[in-house]
C-alpha cells in the first residue's frame, strides 16, 4: 500500500474501563482511573486537562509504552500489547538521529522494514513535500529550526504508514507564530492522509482549532470530565479563532480546566487564602485570574 494512500476505514482507537497506577517506593500512584475514550477512523481528537492529570499516561498506554492496570486499549479491535509501527508517536522533545540527514531520518523506519531504496526515497520525498521540507532533505537536524525538526518528527512518524498518529505536546517548545504554522501543516497532512489522530496539549486554542472532539480530564487521578464536539467547519482558518462560536467553546473549556486545576492544588489556593499574600486580583475572582 502506498504511504499516502487513504486509510479511512482503519485506526479506530478504543480505551475502555481504563486505569493506570505507577508503582513507586512510596506506594502506588493512581494516575488515571475509570476512563473511556475512543477515536473514530480519520478523526482528530485532543485531550486537555490540568497539569499532572494523566494525559501523557493515557497516550503512552495507547502507544503501547505503558500497560494498563485495568481495562483495555484496542486499535481496530486488536489489543495494544506494546509499541508498533501501526501507531506513530511524536513527542515534545525532537527525537531525531543527529548523524542522519532529514531524508535518512524519515527513511529509517522504512529501511528497518526492508523497503528498497527507491521506494523509500519516493515515500520520504512525498511526505517531506507535504510538510514543506523538500528543500531540506539533505540537511542535518542541527541546521534546522525547532519547527522544522518537529515537522521532520511528524513526517518520520507518518512514514511507515501508521493507522494512528499520537502526539504528546508536539508544539509545546515552539514560539507562538511557529506553533500556528505547525498546526496548519499538521491539519493539512491529516486531511490528506485521513489518519486518526490523538493529540495531547495544554493549549485550549490549539485543541479547539485542530480537533473534531476534545476530551477534558479531571485532576489526578484523571478520568474524563467532559467530551466536547467541535462543530467548526473545515478547512479552518486562523480568523475563526475570533468567532463567537470559537470563543464560546474556549470559555467553556477554560472553566472546566480551571475548576480541575484548583482541585489539583488541593484546596491550598482559594480567594481567601490569597488575601494573606497581598496579591491584587483587581476585583476579579481567583478563577478568572488563573
Ligand atoms: N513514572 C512515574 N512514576 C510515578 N508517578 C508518575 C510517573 N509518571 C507520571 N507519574 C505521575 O502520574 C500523574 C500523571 O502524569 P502524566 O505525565 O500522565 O500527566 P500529564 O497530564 O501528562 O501532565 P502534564 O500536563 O504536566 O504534562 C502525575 O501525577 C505524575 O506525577
Amino acid at each position: 500500500m502506498s504511504v499516502i494512500e487513504a486509510k479511512a476505514a482503519a485506526g479506530h482507537i478504543e480505551v475502555k474501563n481504563f486505569a493506570l497506577s505507577y508503582e513507586t517506593i512510596d506506594g502506588s500512584v493512581a494516575a488515571v482511573t475509570d476512563t473511556q475514550i475512543h477515536v473514530k477512523p480519520g478523526e482528530f481528537v485532543s485531550i486537555v486537562g490540568p497539569s499532572g492529570c494523566g494525559k501523557s499516561t493515557l497516550l503512552n498506554a495507547v502507544a503501547g509504552f505503558l500497560k494498563p492496570t485495568a481495562g483495555t486499549v484496542t486499535v481496530d479491535g486488536e489489543e495494544v500489547k506494546g509499541p508498533s509501527a501501526e501507531r506513530g508517536m511524536v513527542f515534545q522533545q525532537y527525537s531525531l538521529f543527529p548523524w542522519k540527514t532529514v531524508r535518512e531520518n524519515v527513511e529509517f523506519g522504512l529501511k528497518m522494514r526492508g523497503m528498497d531504496r527507491s521506494r523509500r526515497e519516493r515515500a520520504a520525498r512525498t511526505l517531506l513535500g507535504l510538510a514543506g521540507l523538500e528543500a531540506f532533505e539533505k540537511h542535518y537536524p542541527d541546521r534546522l529550526s525547532g519547527g522544522m525538526k518537529q515537522r521532520v518528527g511528524i513526517v518520520r512518524a507518518l512514514a511507515t504508514g501508521p493507522k494512528v498518529l499520537l502526539l504528546d505536546e508536539p508544539f509545546g517548545a515552539l514560539d507562538a507564530q511557529t506553533r500556528v504554522i505547525m498546526q496548519q501543516i499538521l491539519t493539512n497532512m491529516w486531511q490528506r492522509l485521513k489518519i486518526s489522530v490523538l493529540f495531547v496539549t495544554h493549549d485550549i486554542d490549539e485543541a479547539i482549532f485542530l480537533s473534531d472532539r476534545v476530551y477534558c480530564m479531571t485532576a489526578r487521578p484523571g478520568s474524563i470530565k467532559a467530551e466536547i464536539p467541535i462543530p467548526l467547519e473545515r478547512p479552518r482558518q486562523q480568523s475563526m479563532m475570533m468567532s463567537s462560536e470559537f470563543l464560546a467553546l474556549r470559555r467553556g473549556l477554560m472553566s472546566l480546566i480551571r475548576e480541575e486545576s484548583l482541585k489539583a492544588m488541593g484546596g491550598e489556593i482559594s480567594d481567601q487564602g490569597l488575601q494573606g499574600l497581598n496579591i491584587d486580583l483587581h476585583g476579579q475572582s481567583l478563577a478568572d485570574v488563573l
